[in-house]
């Protein structure tokens, strides 16, 4: 091995918004869940982390820098994360001695989110996505997405997800070792590919209760969270995947809307209860009940992580209805601007009888995202050391 070469591969991951949740763990070493769960990845054209690993022999110790800040790279999940993949590199460093023996190098880690960290907008997901891809392609690892799954669900539980493009389950498993705790494709981001996402940020700050926290809290003592993990869910998943296998938006909309309003009704069924959603959320709610009654069919579905920002999933051809009453409400706030933004036509009048959620909406929003269903991860020559 040449002395102080430095070997590098980048990757850039997405995000990915669950439409039916993961909340609450059997085994938190390993974060296996209690329930299976789905969600679409968003388009890396929008939201994206992008990661650099390089290794050296001149290197003196493993390092990670997000957003130009140095990390603890010593948490148990990056280690678990790291330790992975070293091993699978060393099996194969073990049956080719021609390969350069990379597993034995440190590791310097150089990741950009492009969007607020720890805001619940799901950065661990695309961050530890991100980072297992980027040293898998490092070591020329063979393992497929669906490996790597297994590997990124031990950085942060939803991570697995973004590992494929489109519309991606998670299967909980039951294997102690959660071999069998992996993520699969449901269908590919081209199967239903006219979906799309407004995200309205409600709060760019670090939330209270992280989701490692709060789910294990919900776990300990909500009584309504044991419906929901055995018997609510699986009956959900199933009837989510046919929704989009048939490319069905009213099921896939009634689905999310109701997976949303129960795992936060896990949340505030916790002792003490966890407020994720706050008023501009509520409000958030009541304008898209708004949009479909108008329109007198589901043209969009909320939904919202451990925090209070408004994912809403609608259909290209429902835009103007959707996006464009939003665009009548926020159309002031950064996000429209850009030939995606311009082209959403402003809809007519939101009904009066929600002016005062309107105005809520207008005071507690500081930002909108428009995306849509997207790829997975993607490697990339552009390197960020
Ligand atoms: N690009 C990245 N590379 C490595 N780790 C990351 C990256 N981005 C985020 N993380 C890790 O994820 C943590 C944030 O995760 P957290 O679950 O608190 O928030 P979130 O993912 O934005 O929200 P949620 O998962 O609830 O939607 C960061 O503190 C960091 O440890
Ligand atoms: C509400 C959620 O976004 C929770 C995500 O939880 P995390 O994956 O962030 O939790 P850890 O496994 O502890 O890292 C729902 C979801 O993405 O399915």
């Amino acid at each position: 091995m040449e002395d102080n070469k430095v070997y590098r591969a980048s990757t850039f991951a997405p995000v990915n918004i669950a439409v039916i949740k993961y909340w609450g763990k059997r085994d938190t070493k390993l974060n296996l869940p209690t329930n299976s769960s789905l969600s679409v990845t968003l388009s890396q054209d929008d939201l994206r982390t992008h990661t650099t690993a390089s290794c050296s022999a001149s290197f003196a110790s493993d390092t990670l820098t997000l957003n130009g800040q140095p990390q603890d790279i010593s948490t148990p999940r990056t280690q678990a994360c790291l330790r992975e993949l070293r091993s699978l590199r060393k099996d194969l460093e073990s049956k080719n001695s021609s390969l350069s023996q990379l597993s034995s190098l440190q590791l310097k880690i150089v990741s950009e989110n492009n969007f607020p960290t720890a805001a619940g907008l799901a950065s661990s997901a695309a961050g530890f996505a991100a980072l297992v891809r980027s040293i898998a392609n490092l070591y020329a690892l063979p393992a497929s997405p669906t490996e790597l799954s297994r590997i990124a669900r031990q950085g942060s539980g939803s991570a697995c997800r973004s590992l494929f493009g489109g519309y991606v389950g998670w299967n909980h498993g039951s294997a102690a070792d959660g071999s069998d705790s992996i993520a699969y494709e449901v269908a590919p981001a081209d199967h239903w590919s006219d979906m799309r996402a407004v995200i309205l940020v409600a709060s760019a700050e670090k939330k209270d209760v992280s989701s490692t926290a709060g789910m294990q809290a919900t776990v300990g003592t909500s009584a309504l969270f044991k419906a929901r993990a055995e018997t609510i869910v699986p009956q959900r998943m199933e009837e989510m995947e046919e929704a989009i296998r048939k490319k069905d938006f009213a099921a896939f909309a009634s689905l999310t809307m109701r997976d949303s309003n129960s795992f936060h009704a896990t949340c505030l069924d916790t002792d003490p209860p966890i407020f994720y959603m706050n008023d501009t959320s509520r409000a958030a709610v009541r304008v898209c009940q708004a949009i479909n009654e108008t329109a007198g069919r589901t043209v969009c579905a909320y939904t919202f992580d451990a925090g209070p920002n408004a994912v809403v999933y609608y259909l290209a051809a429902d835009e103007a209805a959707v996006a464009g009453t939003f665009r009548g409400i926020l159309g002031e706030k950064t996000g429209w601007e850009g030939s995606r933004g311009e082209k959403v036509e402003k809809a007519g009048q939101v009904p009066e009888n929600i002016a005062g959620s309107v105005e809520t909406l207008q005071k507690g929003i500081s930002r909108v995202i428009l995306t849509g269903v997207g790829d997975g991860p993607r490697q990339t020559e552009e390197h960020l050391c």
